[in-house]
């Protein structure tokens, strides 16, 4: 088994700076050698380097549209190479809006994918809907195909097209969704499981509902795009968009236990860890070796030894 390790030091789906040292942070908390002890061949094909466009004006109140999507295109080239090659791909962020060029990029080589997206927060939003016009919080909404007529040509995108169906994804954390937000996931009758449900079922149940969700009729490959901030901010608290009443330690690494043991996943990108908001080191260490351990719990490391 090889995992390639794809740093994406990006910060402008978002306003809060700092959050592009985020892949740094994740490996100086030892990833390298976590994952080196799971018996893992693993690749660390380093950072990415993302030219800051300078003609960049908003779209709508969309801040740097062209940037965002230049970055995305040159992420999706690297995720399609390392999945091309065989690896099981960890993408560093950065911000969420990069999951828009790490799943893309996915696609290319599995186009059967499904995703599961385990966040607070839904990033659903299209220009047209998003409070902020943080991209970030749009990602989603860019690679729906059932969004297709809801969305605007954002200069930047046209690289690429929408191609996962609504069916293909399920939500697992949400507990901050804005109005349009929800309104795009009762229409396209998107399969989520928010914190109030996790309270009702237990994540037990909510991943067996998730897993015949998505993989019942076929099974395919599984794309892992995980917020940090799905986790309470008690224990992730180095994060641009903390939420009361997140995930728990040991729900979170329930969910990437069970998908593991699917013997499916492709792709997991590890996003929004920004070093800059810890308030103090224990804070930032705090955040950091949890980025650690859900990669590592992810890739096959076990609580039972
Ligand atoms: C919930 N939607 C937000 C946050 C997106 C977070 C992106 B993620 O990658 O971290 O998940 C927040 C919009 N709110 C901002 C504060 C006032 C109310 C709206 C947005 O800006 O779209
Ligand atoms: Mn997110
Ligand atoms: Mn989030
Ligand atoms: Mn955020």
């Amino acid at each position: 088994h090889s995992v390639a390790i794809l740093g994406a030091p990006f910060s402008k789906g978002q306003k809060r700076r700092g959050v592009e040292h985020g892949p740094k942070a994740i490996r100086d908390a030892g990833l390298v050698e976590r994952l080196s002890n799971l018996d893992y061949a693993v690749h660390d094909f380093g950072d990415l380097t993302f030219k800051h466009l300078e003609k960049d004006e908003h779209f709508m109140h969309v801040p740097f549209p062209r940037t965002v999507g230049r970055a995305n295109q040159l992420l999706s080239g690297a995720v399609s190479g390392a999945v091309g090659a065989g690896h099981t791909c960890i993408m560093l962020g950065g911000d969420h809006s990069l999951a828009i060029g790490s799943v893309e990029g996915h696609a290319q080589q599995c186009p059967d994918l499904c995703l599961i997206w385990v966040d607070a927060h839904a990033d659903v939003n299209t220009p047209l809907t998003s409070p902020s016009g943080n991209l970030h919080g749009q990602s989603v909404a860019f690679l729906l195909k059932d969004l297709q007529n809801k969305m605007p040509e954002v200069p930047g995108f046209s690289w690429m097209k929408p191609f996962l169906s609504a069916r293909d994804l399920v939500y697992i954390g949400l507990r901050d969704v804005d109005p349009g937000e929800h309104i795009i996931l009762k229409t396209l009758g998107i399969q989520y499981f928010s914190m109030r449900d996790i309270d009702r079922m237990g994540i037990q149940r909510v991943m067996e509902v998730t897993l015949d969700h998505l993989l019942a009729r076929k099974r395919r490959p599984i794309h892992l795009s995980f917020d940090i901030d799905a986790f309470d901010p008690s224990l992730a608290p180095a994060t641009g968009t903390p939420v009361n009443g997140g995930l728990t330690y040991r729900e979170g690494i329930y969910v990437t236990e069970e998908i593991h043991n699917t013997g499916l996943l492709s792709v997991m990108d590890v996003v929004e860890v920004n070093p800059t908001l810890g308030a103090t080191p224990e804070a930032l260490e705090a955040t950091t070796s949890l980025a650690v351990d859900v990669i590592a719990s992810a890739l096959g490391q076990t609580r039972e030894g």
